[in-house]
């Protein structure tokens, strides 16, 4: 650009403010209808699915674009039953940090120094980079159970051969086998949390990934982008918000006090579906059903009136953080696991996309619409 030009320089109108609308890629893994507030993943309905599948059968689908054949869930399941192991270093990491550390910066720094630890971890084929999926989605239920137990001076509790990976989670967190309904419920949520599409963290394992570096590298980057509470964080945060309320009766003044000052309400609204998110109705039934069951349903009921309060005074919908919250609460969960289980899903998700991207690369790097001061000369620091 010419000095002339420069001076003249007015940005472009046409900017799309957090990339809203902007296709920013081609994808076979996921697709969302957010007017009809569907989800499919390679085409198949994230409702059926969480009715018929597995998660197991999940990953293989996100990872294939098909849905695994008997002994192909097999080869799966003994792949990652071979990788349920953590290095001894790793372990003493997490013991180190997991009691001052938010379990989503453990997990990050653990995935990233996990790249030391694997022996091909500077090959890049596909197979061994399928690999690397494998091993990420057998140890990061491992490494989240590990922060739990470590943090609270516990013995890590070995996988259990023959576990699914929900069940596994459940037992190496609780240290005993978990009710065939709790698993179902783990194991539903996982399938929900597993993928969509180029929200903001599998957003950002492309881009690393996009410049040809590792896929640990690229997961790091998705898992810090996951914390935060416009994303990922908002589980944990709705959670929080309930505790704050403490009693229904206050649920609504709550809520309003709140919207008058402008703030958000976690677990609402989102940047495509424009109704409700359809695995927010989903877990909106397993969260009642879990409350009935479990006789606690003063979570679930508060949720619904903060739900009846915010679409009513703005028209906004829950999206799928929402009754996570209560859910997982009602299953004894520490509220501050529940995004480092979200990562423990959207494992399968970011590592299909990151195949993806490396099977079609190209580096990704958009430009910025210059809004700063034009060409100017250098004042010596002495004149200034
Ligand atoms: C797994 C996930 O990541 S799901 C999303 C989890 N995140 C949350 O639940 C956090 C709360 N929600 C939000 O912050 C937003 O709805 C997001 C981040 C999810 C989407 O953001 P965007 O598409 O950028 O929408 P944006 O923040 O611009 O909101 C548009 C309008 O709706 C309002 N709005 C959106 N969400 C909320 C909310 N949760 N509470 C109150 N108002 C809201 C905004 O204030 C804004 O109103 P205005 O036009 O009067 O200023
Ligand atoms: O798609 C988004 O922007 C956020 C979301 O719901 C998810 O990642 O599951």
């Amino acid at each position: 650009m010419n000095e002339t030009k420069l001076n003249n320089y007015k940005p472009e109108p046409s900017v799309a403010a957090g990339l809203e609308d902007v296709q920013a890629g081609v994808s076979e893994i996921c697709f969302i209808d957010g007017k009809e507030g569907r989800l499919l993943y390679s085409g198949y309905d994230i409702k059926e699915l969480v009715e018929k599948t597995t998660f197991e059968e999940v990953v293989y689908l996100l990872w294939n674009g098909e849905l695994p054949s008997v002994e192909q869930l097999h080869q799966l399941k003994r792949q990652i039953a071979e990788y349920q192991s953590l290095p001894t270093e790793v372990v003493d990491v997490i013991k180190l940090i997991s009691k001052r550390s938010a379990p989503m910066d453990t997990l990050r720094t653990t995935v990233s120094l996990l790249k030391s630890f694997d022996d091909e971890g500077e090959e890049m084929t596909p197979e061994a980079n399928y690999r690397k999926a494998v091993k990420l989605v057998a140890m990061l239920p491992m490494i989240v159970a590990a922060i739990e137990r470590t943090r609270n001076d516990l013995d890590l509790v070995e996988p259990k051969p023959g576990l699914s990976i929900a069940a596994n989670f459940l037992y190496m967190l609780k240290g005993i086998e978990a009710d065939p309904y709790e698993v179902r419920i783990m194991d539903a949520g996982l399938i929900m949390h597993a993928d969509h599409e180029f929200n903001a963290s599998t957003f950002a394992c492309r881009v690393t990934a996009g410049t040809l570096s590792d896929v640990y590298s690229a997961v790091t980057s998705g898992i810090g982008t996951l914390k935060g509470p416009l994303h990922g964080g908002a589980n944990t945060a709705v959670m929080d918000m309930l505790l704050e309320i403490g009693d229904i009766e206050k649920a609504e003044d709550y809520v309003q006090a709140k919207l008058d000052r402008r703030e958000k309400i976690m677990g609402f609204g989102h940047r495509v579906y424009k109704t409700m998110d359809p695995r927010a109705e989903q877990l909106r039934e397993m969260s009642r059903e879990l409350a009935e069951r479990q006789g606690n349903d003063k979570w679930f009921l508060m949720t619904e009136k903060v739900f009846e309060v915010i679409n009513d005074e703005k028209g906004l919908w829950p999206n799928v953080d929402l009754y996570t919250a209560s859910v997982y609460y009602v299953l004894g969960i520490k509220m501050d696991l529940y995004t480092a289980i979200f990562a423990m899903s959207r494992i399968s998700g970011w590592t299909a996309h990151i195949l993806e991207q490396y099977e079609n690369n190209r580096l990704i790097r958009p430009t910025a619409a210059y809004q700063g001061p034009s060409l100017r000369p250098v004042v010596a620091i002495n004149e200034r």
